[in-house]
């Protein structure tokens, strides 16, 4: 008999392969005297530790390439600095083990870059690399970030965080299992971006022994250690049953008796665009642009970059619709020229659309960029701005737009409950709403959406998620604007056929999950999604509402 571990399913399909782990922060090594012919051992051991790293730095950079390829070089250029490898000699000389000695120098030149200054101190995350890194190398555990492997693998981790996935290389991840994070983390998101099987929340993920075959089940939460071969056949045709099914159904977004409800890609950029087309996405319901603005920690990408970046996805829906979220840095999305480092509650803190009027420069480069980006073309461009709690946000924003002579309809994401409940007061600035229900279920709940324990309360499924979608949407309809949703909670099928009952306009998801929500949405007529609706704001638990929705549309 297999051992089975439960999670949350959050990427339908099913993987079967070997588990390797994202290597974590490494552990400050213990404190242990070498004797003193054991020195020079020791210190050989360090040394070719170095080469290692610097070396397989090297190596990476090469393999990625462009600003990545210079941030890995100054890497392994840190990595053999001659006074870090003097005083770890020296170190080693006095009694300490090599990894002792390599984290206890590495402490004091971090000291040193901290008091030197701005332009250093912005080093000392890339300085804590090289040394988890080498201290890894040392003490024999996995690195830190994504694996290194010459085949296809389930990866297993606490979480995953955007940054982590930078180097990801989609062709050799089999699915995601991780120990944390919930339906709307980064992890759940990247995995149906890429389109693998996922299982987040899993507890004991952490101890699944590396190299050991899995098999998991991203639509019922499944993860089968060690399975036998009769039900790793069953699993497989399960899941190409609900895939055959899948395909059966094609065209725009509508219930049975043709109400329309436009299905659109949630997308981080060009790379992710023939994805959305290929799965019929009616346009872009949701750019992330946090993107762009990773590559370099000092200073926001030019207009000419970003209009670039911005055109290449306008470009690629002449006819469509092309919802633009400017820049949501901070909390779990951070960005260190942007991002005040000491606040107590990031989540709760300068994030979003306020980071961006405390750099109206940023906001308004972004605006600029996107007006030449859509000079010309017939795209519908929309813009909204992520976290607006309030009419004067949303005022704030509308002018930057005017100001930036943007052609294109403006915005505001519902992520705050404040922002649902007076969601006629917003429309009075703006054109829109977008609901996004990822956050707006972490601060209706406060309930950080990054841990996994707290995945209950994240379930989009809470009649109180709903009461606030349900606000927001009829404040829209009542004024004849348009409320879409673009958090995660789109990407569920049944769900999807709720949010259009309770008069939600459009839904946006990752595009590998528009063929289960177009086959879905098209077995229900509109009065059957209302109905639904009416079930789910009935009950009083997400499993309740599940039960009562499956009831109303007939669902086993
Ligand atoms: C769509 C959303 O934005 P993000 O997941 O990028 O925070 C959301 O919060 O629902
Ligand atoms: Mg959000």
């Amino acid at each position: 008999m297999e051992t089975v571990l439960r999670g949350v399913g959050v990427s339908d399909g099913v993987a079967v392969g070997e588990v390797r782990h994202m290597g974590t922060a490494v552990l400050e090594p213990p404190v242990r005297t070498v004797a003193a012919d054991e020195v020079e051992r020791e210190q050989a051991r360090a040394r070719q530790a170095v080469e290692w790293v610097a070396a397989d730095l090297v190596a990476r950079g090469n393999l990625a390439g462009g600003e990545a390829q210079a941030v890995l070089e100054a890497q392994a250029l840190m990595a053999r600095d001659p006074e870090l490898a003097t005083d770890v000699e020296r170190r080693i000389a006095e009694g300490s083990t090599a990894e002792r000695a390599v984290y206890d120098a590495f402490a004091a030149y971090r000291v040193l870059l901290l008091g030197a200054g701005d332009y250093l101190a912005g080093r000392v995350a890339d300085l804590d690399d090289v040394r988890n890194r080498l201290v890894a190398r040392l003490l024999g555990v996995p690195m830190p970030g994504v694996p290194d492997s010459d085949y296809p693998y389930v990866l297993v981790a606490r979480d995953l965080a955007p940054a982590d996935t930078a180097l990801l290389d989609p062709a050799l991840v089999l699915g995601f299992v991780t120990q944390e994070g919930g339906p709307t983390s980064h992890s759940a998101i990247l995995a149906r971006a890429l389109g693998v099987p996922a299982v987040v929340a899993v507890p004991g993920a952490g101890e699944l022994v590396e190299g050991t075959t899995v098999a998991l089940d991203g639509s019922d939460g499944q993860v089968v250690i060690e399975p036998g071969e009769e039900l790793r056949a069953e699993l497989v045709a399960r899941a190409e049953q609900r895939r055959a099914a899948v395909a059966a159904v094609s065209g725009p977004g509508a219930t049975s008796d043709g109400h329309a409800v436009p299905l659109l890609a949630n997308i981080g950029g060009v790379g992710d665009v023939a994805a959305a087309v290929q799965a019929g996405a009616e346009g872009v319901g949701l750019f992330r642009t946090e993107f762009l603005f990773l590559d370099d920690h000092k200073q926001a990408p030019s207009v000419e970059v970003q209009q670039e970046a911005y055109r290449q996805v306008l470009e690629a829906f002449p006819e469509g619709r092309v919802v633009v979220r400017v820049l949501d840095a901070g909390a779990d999305k951070p960005l260190d020229f942007l991002t005040p480092a000491e606040e107590p509650n990031p989540a709760l803190g300068v994030r979003g659309l306020r980071t961006l009027l405390d750099h109206p420069e940023v906001l308004a480069g972004q605006l600029t960029a996107l007006a030449r980006a859509a000079d010309g073309l017939s795209v519908r461009l929309e813009v909204m701005a992520p976290m607006v709690a309030d009419r004067a946000d949303a005022a704030q924003f509308a002018a930057a737009c005017q100001a930036a002579g943007l052609p294109a309809k403006v915005g505001a994401m519902v992520e705050i409950p404040s922002a649902a409940l007076r969601a006629g007061a917003l429309l009075r600035e703006v054109d829109f709403l977008s609901l996004g229900t990822n956050d707006l279920a972490q601060y209706t709940f406060a309930a950080d959406r990054q841990t996994g324990s707290l995945a209950r309360l994240q379930d989009p499924w809470q009649p109180a998620l709903l009461d606030l979608v349900h606000a927001a949407a009829q404040a829209a309809q009542t004024r004849g604007k348009s409320c879409g949703v673009c958090g995660e909670a789109a990407a569920d099928p049944l769900l999807a056929c709720v949010l259009t009952g309770l008069g939600v306009t459009s839904l946006s998801m990752s595009p590998t999950a528009i063929p289960r929500v177009r086959a879905t949405l098209a077995q229900y007529t509109l009065a059957a999604c209302q109905e639904a609706a009416r079930a789910a704001l009935a009950a009083d638990t997400p499993q309740e509402a599940r039960e009562a929705v499956k009831g109303v549309l007939g669902v086993a």
